[in-house]
């Protein structure tokens, strides 16, 4: 007898996190770019990549050291399940690179698992093992890139113990422009270079703007969204690393968008717009600036994602 072997392939999109004020609390999710996995079940009892492709071989293949093996691990130690697992990763955004990376392969695996097992969990219940995956790849169980990422849309993490995820509800179109440089910053240094204590003053400031931006999305309101897209807690010290931000973000909100800042811990540099011309527009200027600082950068454009990550399609081969 023939024994069949189905195949997901899963796909999970690129997401920026903080959005300037909200550091480790807010983020959403980008139509594209975005990490695929091909996963399928298999006689064995262990979780294995079988490969990696697009990495240049940069991403360890060991499951337990690449945040795709180590949230499916997760999600079968919470079933007390002992099963074969194989993993191929197509690894479509750039490592270290504020958009997320780590975070959408974890998630596209996991979407890919669920869907194999017959979905023994709804989607928001998979975020605890794609957190054990982030706490692997920067050493902070952090949910502001893997939340989006699966779910789609803006998501404020309003509490991590217990962890307590809110969907913010976009009532106006949002247009995001991700200029990504042609260097690397891993989230785990660049979580090392901030402040432990913030300033009274700071903390204020930075709260405004937070609750300043969720009602400005919500209503919406772009000139609110516009006012509050600042970040006095990390950007000022993580722009240090990044050649140029300064002027990259003052070509950006003359080019048009409403706020520019960084996306996640950098190098990108994200910003919003109301339209896509508008967001073309400025990723082009914001390659310009970068040129200057003499990095040659690409950019994406893509509206604000409202449905995360999802099966593309499913196979069964002999
Ligand atoms: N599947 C994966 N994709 C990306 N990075 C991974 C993966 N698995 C493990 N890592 C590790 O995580 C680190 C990159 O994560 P991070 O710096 O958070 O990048 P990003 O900001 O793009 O998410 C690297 O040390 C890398 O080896
Ligand atoms: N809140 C985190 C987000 C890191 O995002 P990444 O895309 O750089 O992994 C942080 O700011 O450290």
């Amino acid at each position: 007898m023939l024994n069949n072997k189905k195949i997901i392939r899963a796909f999970a999109p690129a997401t920026v996190a903080n959005v300037s004020c909200g550091f480790d609390v807010l983020g959403f999710a980008v139509d594209q770019p975005g990490d695929e996995v091909e996963i399928a079940l298999n006689a064995s009892a262990e979780v294995v990549i079988k490969s990696i492709v697009g990495d240049k071989g940069r991403l360890p293949l060991q499951a337990d050291k690449n945040t795709a093996g180590v949230a499916v691990m997760s999600l079968l130690n919470a079933l007390g399940l002992k099963q074969g697992v194989e993993i191929t990763l197509y690894k479509n955004l750039p490592l270290g690179s504020g958009m997320g990376s780590s975070a959408a392969s974890a998630v596209a695996a996991l979407i890919g698992i669920n869907y194999l097992l017959g979905e023994p969990f709804q989607k928001k219940d998979l975020l605890p093992f794609a957190m054990e995956a982030e706490r692997v790849a920067c050493g902070a169980a952090h949910a502001d890139n893997v939340a989006p990422s699966l779910l789609g849309g803006v998501v404020l993490v309003r509490g991590y113990d217990p962890l307590d995820v809110v969907d913010i509800p976009l009532s106006g179109q949002l247009y995001c422009t991700l200029a990504h440089p042609n260097i690397e910053l891993k989230t785990e240094d660049s979580r090392q270079v901030l402040r432990q204590n913030i300033p009274l003053k700071d903390a204020i400031t930075q709260w405004g703007n937070i609750a300043g931006l969720v009602a400005g999305l919500m209503k919406p309101d772009y000139d609110l969204i516009g006012r509050s897209l600042k970040d006095v807690v990390a950007e000022p010290i993580r722009s240090l690393l990044i050649p140029g931000f300064n002027e990259i973000k003052d070509a950006a909100v003359k080019e048009g968008a409403l706020g520019c800042g960084i996306s996640g811990s950098g190098p990108t540099l994200f910003a919003l717009s109301k339209n896509y011309s508008t967001a073309d527009r400025v990723g082009r200027a914001m390659q310009l600036q970068f040129l200057k600082h003499k990095l040659n950068s690409e950019f994406y454009v893509s509206e604000v994602n409202r449905k995360g990550a999802y099966v593309i399609a499913e196979a069964v081969t002999a």
